[in-house]
C-alpha cells in the first residue's frame, strides 16, 4: 500500500479544475496502456463538483467514453432516480453528457430495484457484479481500478464507511450493506476498505474548512476503526487533493509549499 501524498489547490473551484484535468490525464493513459480504464465515482460536494469540472473541460474530448468502466464507492439506498442518490447526481453533472457504453456504467442497486428494500442483498449483488469484472491479473474480486474516487466527511468518513460502524471493520467483504449511517439517508451500501485497497490510485478529495480536522486526523496516524479516511489508500498512490481552507490543520512538513 502506498503512503499518501498531498496536494493543497487555492480554492475548491480550482482544486476540481485540476482533479478533473488529472482524472483526464490518468484516463487517456490507461486507454493507451490497456485499451480501457476503470474509475469509482464517489458522491458528495466534491466528487460532483469534479466532474462538473470535467464536463466542461475541453479535453473530455481527450478521452473515448466508450471504453470507460464506471463504478460507485457507495450508494445513498434509495429509489432510482432519487435526487439525493449518487448516481442521479453523477449523471446530472456529467455522464448523461458524454457518449459513455451503458453497459460500461456500474450503478449500485437502488432500493425499488430487484433486490427489494434489502441493502445487504444488493450489497451482495453488487459484490458479485465487481468479481465477474476482476480477471486473474487482478489483486481478489475486484477490478484493479485505475482511479477510485473518494469524498472525505467532516467525521472522516468515506464511501459510506464510517467510524465505528461495522462497515469499517469488514476484512472479507467486497461490499456491505449499511444500516444506521449518521448522515442521511441512514442506509447505504459501501465498498469495503479490502476493495478500496485493490485500487492503483485512490484519490481522496477534501474542500473547505469543515474538511480541515477530518484531514489532519486522518493524515495523523489515526486509526482507519476511529477514520475511516486513514485506511484508505491505493496499491500505487494516494493522493489527498485539498484545497486551502481543508488543509489548514494539516502540519507544513506533510505538503510542499503553494501549488497552484
Ligand atoms: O454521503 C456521502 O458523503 C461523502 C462526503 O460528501 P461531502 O459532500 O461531505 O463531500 C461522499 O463522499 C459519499 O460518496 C456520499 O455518499
Amino acid at each position: 500500500m502506498s503512503a499518501p501524498e498531498v496536494v493543497v489547490h487555492r480554492d475548491k473551484e480550482l482544486m476540481a479544475k485540476a482533479a478533473a484535468a488529472r482524472l483526464i490525464t490518468k484516463i487517456v493513459d490507461a486507454q493507451a496502456a490497456r485499451g480501457s480504464a476503470a474509475i469509482v465515482l464517489t458522491g458528495g460536494r466534491n466528487g460532483n463538483g469534479l466532474l462538473a469540472a470535467l464536463a466542461e473541460a475541453p479535453a473530455r474530448d481527450a478521452v473515448d467514453w466508450s471504453r470507460l468502466d464506471l463504478w460507485w464507492g457507495d450508494e445513498r439506498f434509495l429509489p432510482a432516480g432519487d435526487p439525493e442518490r449518487n448516481d442521479t447526481q453523477a449523471r446530472a453533472a456529467l455522464l448523461d453528457s458524454v457518449p459513455l457504453d451503458p453497459a460500461r456504467v456500474h450503478p449500485m442497486p437502488a432500493a425499488d430495484g430487484p433486490y427489494g428494500n434489502d441493502p445487504d442483498a444488493a450489497a451482495e449483488a453488487y459484490a458479485a457484479e465487481l468479481a465477474a469484472a476482476a480477471g486473474p491479473e487482478d489483486h481478489g474480486p475486484v477490478p484493479s481500478f485505475d482511479v477510485l474516487l473518494l469524498g472525505v466527511g467532516p467525521d472522516t468518513h468515506v464511501a459510506s464507511l464510517f467510524p465505528e460502524l461495522p462497515g469499517v471493520r469488514e476484512t472479507e467483504r467486497t461490499v456491505v450493506g449499511v444500516h444506521g449511517a449518521p448522515k442521511p439517508p441512514p442506509t447505504r451500501i459501501s465498498l469495503t476498505l479490502p476493495a478500496i485497497r485493490a485500487a492503483r490510485q485512490v484519490w481522496l478529495l477534501a474542500a473547505g474548512e469543515d474538511k480541515a480536522n477530518a484531514a489532519a486526523i486522518a493524515l495523523s496516524g489515526a486509526g482507519e476503526v476511529q477514520a475511516p479516511a486513514a485506511g484508505a489508500r491505493g496499491r500505487s498512490r494516494t493522493l489527498w487533493l485539498l484545497d486551502e481552507p481543508a488543509a489548514a490543520q494539516l502540519p507544513r512538513s506533510l505538503y510542499p509549499p503553494a501549488s497552484a
